[in-house]
């Protein structure tokens, strides 16, 4: 199976998670995206989505789904999104789309975070792929003289602009041995909005994509 078949048959396994009846949390990416079409089939039974993107929202409008404000919405029982790594531990980094600080609010709502992804995201320990910094433009080159302190390679990501006005730093050269302690530090530097570490809220559900079929993983079993 090609990866895209894989990340396809997971955003389809998404779909037993949705409760009609309720609003859906939307990450963005190309996973995601198969998540999307699967969800579009049962459009008629949810009251909307709650979008983590503009990429996402206007996927979401094509397929005739209602986007919702997240300020209008006091609950969200799942929020769908893919990652970029996902360790044993269900922390996970990601941000390789550039929409890290929107899930991460989307995510902190809601009550279960389902991560749908490709067996490649699997890794023993987070940090191979470039980790993701969104920051505030004039903070550009302070936050990257304090990455480079905590050990890390940080390359300013060209041409990027996130939804919400900001750069991205993506930090190379990090093996991150304790991902909640590190998502703690950067986030605490001035001029950083959020790091793509989902360390202290992981996911609850990993589903993965795997030759052999749609594995299931839960968190702490
Ligand atoms: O900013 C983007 C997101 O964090 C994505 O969920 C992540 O990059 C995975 O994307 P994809 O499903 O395209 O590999």
């Amino acid at each position: 199976m090609s990866r895209d078949e894989l990340k396809k048959a997971v955003g389809q396994a998404a779909l037993k998670y949705v409760r009609p009846g309720t609003v859906v949390g939307v990450g963005t990416g190309s996973t995601v995206a198969h998540f999307i079409d699967a969800l579009a089939t049962m459009k008629h039974d949810i009251e909307g989505a709650v979008s983590s993107s503009e990429d996402s929202t206007a996927k979401l409008l094509a397929c005739g789904i209602p986007v919702i404000d997240l300020n209008n919405v006091d609950q969200l029982s799942v929020y769908v999104d893919g990652a970029d790594e996902i360790n044993p531990q269900m922390q996970m980094i990601k941000g390789g789309g550039a929409a890290l600080t929107r899930e991460k609010i989307i995510a902190a709502v809601a009550e279960q975070f389902i991560c749908i992804a490709d067996a490649s995201k699997q890794v023993d320990v987070l940090g191979h792929f470039p980790l993701p910094v969104e920051v505030i433009p004039m903070a550009r080159a302070y936050v990257a003289r304090e990455l480079v302190k905590m050990g890390g390679l940080p390359e300013y990501r060209q041409h990027v602009v996130t939804d919400n006005g900001n750069i991205i730093l993506d930090v190379y050269n990090l093996s991150i041995v304790n991902p909640a302690e590190l998502e703690r530090k950067i986030n605490a530097l001035p001029g950083v909005v959020t790091v793509g570490l989902f360390a202290a809220r992981g996911a609850d559900v990993a589903l993965i994509g795997t030759e052999g079929g749609v594995i299931t993983l839960k968190k702490g079993v």
